[in-house]
This record gives structure tokens, C-alpha cells and sequence, in this order.
């Protein structure tokens, strides 16, 4: 099989505060986060966004220690990956590729060549897939991939989503049990999946699969848990002035006070580690609301991390993966009869008439929001919430 390597996609996140403002810069750089149909306008529509969400993230992070865990729980994730395929006699080496924030994937990708490899699985740490997280690395890869020929001798193949894994959906319904049982009455307890929302236009224009694999994921969980509990489904994170998944997290949770409930156990799901959005807008700002609204009893489940029975799972798909027939990141691109994972007719990496609709909306709010902003200091982006 030759040298064998296993490249974790993940998000990235800023380690210090200095860090914050390069990071949202680079985020908001990306058309799979803020679609435009001018390119031109991308970089200083980013620039502004992230000058002006600054100092409100900074004290964000400030409030989790000053920095985001995420690389450290990555690579932390990588090692412990790295020695559950060893032990499974599986030689293999595991590299870290960010999108916006150090270790960056085009850094991964040097080390990558540099070593040699010569069969590769690329394994995105993001359980569902988004057009905004999994779909945005496959795209930077699809693009160095095609610029480089010494690339495209590498034997790869790619893992869209991982969802179903049974090892996974263990893992998460161990936590959530044990979680549970710290309650004083556990059947009473109401179960609350909290996921990360995507602007709604990306499900229902650009096909984006997300939801979907969201819902289906919380009631795979739901199954494997097998406990009497009543539950919800909800979005957190919205950012900017565009509709979001509904519910929004916010409003479920203060509808699930007015109905009474008082005890509440937060399930975080579109994310294997501990993150800001864990940290601070869960534990911090959510419990807040939650407490604020009479439910009293606000507890959250851990995010998996190295869990040993997720990490088990991630070597098994690993192994899997390697026995499988390859799917590679061209054919992710261009989706023909050889692949079924994204809705064929609908989805396109390029713009769509139905994303052009909204990358018009956006871009006009853009140019307003631009011009104002630089002429007074003051504009529409900040009474929108968006900054
Ligand atoms: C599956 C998870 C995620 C989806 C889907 C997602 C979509 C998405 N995110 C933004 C905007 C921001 N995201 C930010 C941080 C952030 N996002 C995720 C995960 C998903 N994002 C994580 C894990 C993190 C945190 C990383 C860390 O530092 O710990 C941020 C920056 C933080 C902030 O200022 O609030 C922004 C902004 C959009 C617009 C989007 C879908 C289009
Ligand atoms: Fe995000
Ligand atoms: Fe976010």
C-alpha cells in the first residue's frame, strides 16, 4: 500500500486574541461562508465584517481563556487516531489541515509531499456535511489538487460525512446517558440537540444536504440512547441579517420554559470538540437565557474529543475507507452518475441561478452596507446585528 497518510479536516480557531481579527478576516474571505456574485467585492466585504466583529468575538474568547482550544484538541484527536490504527496494524501518519486559522490545510498538504505519501484518506472532523465546513475544504483541496501534478499521483479517497457511524452515535448516546443519570430524575429531563445553523438559503437553494443529515443524525442518537426522554432539535450561531434553520436555539429554549420544563440537557452535535460555541455561547450566554427563563437546571453534554469508543470509530473508517473503492475530490466536485451524495440535480460548487438570488441579495447589502459604513462609521451591519 506504500506510505499511508490520514488528513483531519477541521475549522481552525483562533490561540490568542491577536489572532481573532486575521481569522475572521480569513473566514469571511470565503465565498462557501458569504456567497458573492462579484469576486472583487469578497475580500473587502471580509475586511469590514471582521474589523468590525472584532472586538465582540475577542471578548468572546477572552471569556474561554483567550483563545480557542481547537487546535490543541485537533491534534490531540490526530495522536490518539494515530496509535488506535497502529494497534488495529494499520502504519499510518495523520495531518492536520485548518481552514482558516494554523495548522492551515496547504501546510498539511506540504508536509504531505514532503513525506512522500502515497494513499491518502481525507477525513473531515465535521460529523454532517455543509456546503460552509466539509464542502469549503473539499473546495480549497479540489483547487490545489488541480494546480498540482505531484498531487494528483496520490491514490486518495475522501469521507463526506460519517454521521451513521455506529461508533460514533455510541459515543454520543454514552455521553448523553451519563449525563443523564447525574440528574436527580433522569425521565424528566429534556433533551436538547443543539446544532450549528446554516443560513436557510443554503438547504433550500444551493441543496445543501445539511439539515438533513442533522435530523437524521439526532434521531439515530435518539434510537442508539434508547431512554423515554422528550427532546428538541434547534440552531445556534446565527450570524448576519439572512433567515437561519429554525428554531433558533435562543427561542426554543425560552419556548420550552414557558411550557414549564425546568430541566434541560444541552446536546451539542455538528461538532466533535470543545469549541467557542460550547464554551461560551452554550455554557455562557445560552445558560443565561435558560435561567433567566425559569429552567433552573441547565446541564450540557461534553463534546466527544478523544472519547475512545469516537476514536475507535474514526480508526475503523480509516481502515474501512482504505478497503473501499476511492472517491476522489474530483469527482466530490463535479458530481455525475458516479456519485449520489449531494443532491445531484442541484448542487454545483460554482454559483447556481437559485445562489445567485441570494448572493444578489447579499451582495446589494454589501454595497449599502459598505458605503454607509465607511462614510460614517455607523451603518445598516450593526443595527442588523451582523457586526
Ligand atoms: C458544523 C459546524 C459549523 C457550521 C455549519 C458553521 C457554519 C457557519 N459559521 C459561520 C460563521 C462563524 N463561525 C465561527 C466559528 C466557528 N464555527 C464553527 C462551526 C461551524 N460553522 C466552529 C467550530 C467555530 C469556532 C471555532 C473556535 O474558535 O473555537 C465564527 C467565529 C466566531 C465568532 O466570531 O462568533 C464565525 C463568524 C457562518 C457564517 C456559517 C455558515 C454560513
Ligand atoms: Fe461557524
Ligand atoms: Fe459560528
Amino acid at each position: 500500500m506504500g506510505r499511508v497518510g490520514v488528513l483531519l479536516l477541521n475549522l481552525g480557531g483562533p490561540d490568542q486574541l491577536e489572532d481573532v481579527r486575521p481569522f475572521l478576516y480569513n473566514l469571511f474571505s470565503d465565498p462557501e461562508i458569504i456567497r458573492l456574485p462579484f469576486p472583487w467585492l469578497q475580500k473587502p466585504l471580509a475586511w469590514l465584517i471582521a474589523n468590525s466583529r472584532t472586538r465582540k468575538s475577542q471578548e468572546n474568547y477572552r471569556q474561554i481563556g483567550g483563545g480557542s482550544p481547537l487546535r490543541r484538541i485537533t491534534e490531540e484527536q490526530g495522536q490518539a487516531l494515530q496509535a488506535e490504527l497502529q494497534q488495529k496494524g494499520q502504519e499510518a501518519q495523520v495531518y492536520i489541515g485548518m481552514r482558516y486559522w494554523y495548522p492551515f490545510t496547504e501546510e498539511a498538504i506540504a508536509r504531505i509531499k514532503r513525506d512522500g505519501v502515497d494513499r491518502l484518506v481525507i477525513l473531515p472532523l465535521y460529523p454532517q456535511f455543509s456546503i460552509s465546513t466539509s464542502g469549503s475544504s473539499f473546495r480549497l483541496l479540489e483547487k490545489i489538487w488541480s494546480e498540482d501534478p505531484a498531487l494528483q499521483r496520490i491514490d486518495h479517497t475522501v469521507i463526506t460525512s460519517w454521521y451513521k457511524r455506529p461508533g460514533y452515535l455510541r459515543a454520543m448516546a454514552d455521553l448523553i446517558a451519563q449525563q443523564l443519570d447525574q440528574f436527580e430524575n433522569p425521565d424528566a429531563v429534556h433533551i436538547f440537540f443543539s446544532a450549528h445553523g446554516v443560513p436557510l438559503s443554503y438547504v433550500e437553494e444551493a441543496g445543501d444536504p445539511y439539515q438533513r443529515e442533522i435530523e437524521e443524525c439526532t434521531e439515530l442518537i435518539l434510537r442508539t440512547l434508547n431512554r423515554p426522554n422528550s427532546h428538541t432539535l434547534a440552531y445556534q450561531s446565527r450570524v448576519g441579517p439572512v433567515e437561519w434553520l429554525r428554531p433558533y436555539t435562543e427561542d426554543a429554549i425560552a419556548e420550552l420554559a414557558a411550557q414549564g420544563v425546568q430541566h434541560l440537557l444541552v446536546v451539542p452535535i455538528s461538532f466533535v470538540s470543545e469549541h467557542i460555541e460550547t464554551l461560551q455561547e452554550i455554557d455562557i450566554e445560552y445558560r443565561e437565557i435558560a435561567e433567566e427563563a425559569g429552567i433552573h437546571n441547565f446541564q450540557r453534554v461534553p463534546a466527544l474529543n478523544t472519547h475512545p469508543v469516537f476514536i475507535n470509530d474514526l480508526a475503523e473508517m480509516v481502515v474501512d475507507a482504505l478497503n473501499s473503492p476511492n472517491l476522489t475530490l474530483d469527482q466530490i466536485a463535479r458530481p455525475a452518475e458516479t456519485t449520489k451524495i449531494y443532491p445531484p440535480e442541484r448542487w454545483e460548487w460554482g454559483m447556481t441561478t437559485a445562489a445567485e438570488v441570494w448572493n444578489g441579495r447579499l451582495a446589494m447589502l454589501g454595497f449599502l452596507a459598505l458605503l454607509v459604513e465607511l462614510i460614517s462609521g455607523h451603518g445598516p451591519l450593526h443595527s442588523l446585528g451582523l457586526l
